[in-house]
């Protein structure tokens, strides 16, 4: 069975009381359930996890590149909140494992301030996906059972 790494970055811990109009009214725990569910259909394990800490996620795209490399990973479906437009980190850590990844935002970053037009995982990632609200992370799970 292959897992797929669902990782959160700063402030999605809030979410459910967080800028509802821009981030919906679901918690992190209901995304949480939604990705165990999408998971269940295609028979991937989980592992869902929140950080406040850039290294602490670069740490875990370490973990999902070691079960990539041992064939065991379906893919990571990484949301890096702000760090996606700050973070070389990241970018790094990304493309020295080579892990396939899908960059998600819960919000449409393109319709919001400048600052968030530009990421630094982008470039790195197999997909992009950004507007769907917090249904996005299912589409996601669901995109990498195709890959
Ligand atoms: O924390 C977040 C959440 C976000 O990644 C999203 O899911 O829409 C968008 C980012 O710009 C922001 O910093």
């Amino acid at each position: 069975m292959k897992t797929v790494f669902v990782l959160n970055g700063p402030n999605l811990n809030l979410l459910g009381t967080r800028e509802p109009a821009v981030y919906g009214a679901q918690t992190l725990a209901d995304v949480d359930l939604l990705c165990q569910q999408a998971c269940a259909r295609h028979g991937f394990a989980l592992q869902f996890r929140q950080s406040n800490h850039e290294g602490q996620l670069v740490d875990w795209i370490h973990e999902a590149g070691r079960q990539h490399a041992a064939g065991e990973l379906a893919g990571v479906v990484l949301n890096a909140g702000a760090y996606t437009h700050t973070s070389v980190a990241l970018l790094d850590a990304i493309k020295g494992t080579g892990v396939p990844l899908i960059e998600l935002h819960i919000s449409n970053v393109h319709a919001r301030e400048s600052f968030r037009h530009h990421s630094y995982i982008s470039p790195v990632a197999r997909a992009v996906m950004c507007g769907f609200g917090v249904a996005g992370y299912g589409l996601a799970i669901d995109a990498l059972a195709q890959w």
